[in-house]
């Protein structure tokens, strides 16, 4: 059955069916908390998210205060988008076009006094991969440190003294112009403080990834800014437990997961894996997907037998934050572009290691050990019969 893309979204479609205490109870067992937290935006906020078709949402996580440590109340931000226009129209103006969406959404943020603001996977181009040509979409590949994108966001980490996570397809001039999925970081000063490349590419369905590039050789860094220690695990790395733990080895607080994902394959995944990375690793995590349905000029097929298309599917945006303790936020619309903006507080992190030790308990020397063997060509898995 073909995914709707009619249904705003799970969340509000429970809101609106429940009522008192059930709602109550809904909340405290799906979401981990009965109460929303919802925080109060600005009306300009309103008003813009209004006029230019978005939405915008926030809420808390109210966190225990220490007595030897400040809280260090950092805000968050995710943005969802469905490109600007047709993915016939000249590169230049579809770049262009999701540009003029995307400044707007990122005012508000400015305005709403996000800290460290994240954008979807490949953010500035159409999700071309599905075609497997090369051209025209290889030409939207960018420079990390002076592309179109990060010139153009580095404006507004100026402006607004905001981190920016800029996912981009990459262009390395300085090795044979190879193309990369990486995400870029930005900081408040509005300077590249460093990048990571994608580490796992999807080989699933019409996400023909591997046409373009390969895995990435960037490890698990985590990028120590001023509002905090922040890593990237690109969109398909969610499905592995380990690639998440690593970022959680070395130090992250708040993991982003900029992605691009459809309805017929993953919508059922969505909500389990970022949210089961933030309890695993105990810090936080803030899921992003792409919206809309894109298609594109020429018909490709999924190597399933099923007629060519053109269209790739239904990205479900569906954007959320989950707290290290589980809590996590409703999602972003299904259908619509989105700002959704979490107040944090980063003590939560070791709070919520002190009670539940999952740090202390993990046995990464026995992993270290068990792995080790596993990678050995003469392998002999430990089963007893
Ligand atoms: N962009 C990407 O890696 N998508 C793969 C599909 C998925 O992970 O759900």
């Amino acid at each position: 059955m073909a995914a709707s893309t009619e249904l705003p979204s799970l969340d509000l479609l429970i809101s609106q069916t429940l009522s008192g205490s059930d709602l109550q109870e809904y909340n405290r067992i799906h979401y981990g908390r009965t109460d929303h937290h919802e925080l109060e935006v600005k009306k300009s906020s309103q008003s813009s998210a209004k006029e230019n078709d978005f939405d915008l949402a926030a809420y808390d996580f109210p966190t225990k205060k220490e007595e030897t440590r400040s809280p260090r109340i950092v805000r968050v931000g995710v943005i969802q988008n469905s490109i600007g226009t047709s993915t016939d129209k000249p590169l230049v103006e579809q770049r262009q076009a999701i540009f003029d969406k995307i400044r707007k959404i990122i005012e508000s943020a400015g305005e709403e006094g996000v800290n460290v603001l994240c954008l979807q996977e490949a953010w500035s181009m159409p999700f071309a991969f599905c075609t497997r040509e090369k051209q025209p979409w290889c030409e939207f590949a960018e420079s990390v440190e002076n592309g179109p994108s990060t010139q153009f966001l580095k404006e507004f980490a100026i402006k607004y003294g905001m981190v920016i996570v800029s996912p981009i397809l990459e262009r390395d001039e300085v090795h044979g112009d190879t193309i990369w999925n990486t995400a870029v970081v930005i900081n408040e000063a509005g300077k590249v403080i460093g990048k990571h490349r994608k580490n796992h590419i999807p080989r699933v369905g019409d996400f023909n990834e591997s046409t373009y590039y390969f895995e990435g050789n960037t490890g698990h860094p985590v990028f120590d800014t001023k509002y905090g220690k922040i890593a990237i695990n690109i969109c398909y790395g969610r499905h592995h437990p380990l690639n998440w733990l690593m970022f959680g080895v070395n130090g992250a607080e708040i993991v982003f997961n900029p992605s691009a994902t459809v309805a017929g394959l993953s919508e059922h995944l969505w909500a389990v894996e970022a949210r089961n990375a933030a309890i695993a690793n105990s810090y936080f995590t803030c899921a992003i997907n792409r919206v809309g349905t894109e298609a594109f000029p020429n018909e490709f097929t999924s190597g399933d037998g099923k007629p060519a298309h053109k269209e790739f599917g239904h990205f479900y945006g569906s954007s959320y934050v989950t707290a290290p303790n589980g809590a996590r936020t409703p999602s972003l619309s299904r259908v619509k572009d989105g700002l959704l903006i979490a107040q944090i507080d980063l003590n939560l992190c070791r709070q919520t290691k002190d009670r539940w030790g999952f740090q202390m308990t993990q046995r990464l020397d026995l992993y270290a050990d068990s792995l080790n063997k596993a990678i050995q060509h003469d392998f002999v898995p430990q089963v007893i019969q």
